[in-house]
């Protein structure tokens, strides 16, 4: 499947991010935690620096979230079976989600101290 068009592999990407909002429910949670940050940022207008860093960090934990969601596929379709490695390496993925999903909780409540002016 090398050398396909840009067209095709834009599509490619598209049905990935089609299939793990099907698939994972934590990646819909994120989606819709992302559109409350935009309306957030919409009703707030802070500067374009508070733009750039809560883009880079929600873009941070929804990539995160994506490729956890494609390494579990990938794990289960390698070792559908119960494999103590198999369950380490989904918990570290998971943890990535975990400290990116904090980070963000942090930059969070920085821009909100920020903006009561504390
Ligand atoms: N094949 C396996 N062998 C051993 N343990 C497993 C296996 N599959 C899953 N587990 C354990 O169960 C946990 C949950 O796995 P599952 O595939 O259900 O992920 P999930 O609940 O969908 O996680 P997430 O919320 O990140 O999507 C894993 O983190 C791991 O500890």
């Amino acid at each position: 499947m090398k050398g396909q068009s840009f067209y095709k592999r834009v599509g490619f990407a598209l049905c990935g991010l089609k299939m793990a909002a099907r698939r994972e429910k934590s990646f819909r949670t994120h989606l819709v935690a992302a559109a409350a940050v935009l309306i957030v940022l919409y009703v707030t207008q802070p500067g374009i620096i508070w733009w750039t860093i809560i883009a880079l960090t929600v873009g941070f934990v929804l990539v995160t979230e994506l490729l956890n969601t494609a390494f579990e596929t990938l794990a289960d379709q390698l070792c559908p079976e119960e494999h103590s490695g198999i369950g380490a390496a989904k918990d570290i993925a998971a943890g990535a989600v975990l400290v990116a999903s904090l980070i963000g909780i942090i930059v969070g409540l920085v821009f909100i101290l920020n903006w009561i002016g504390i």
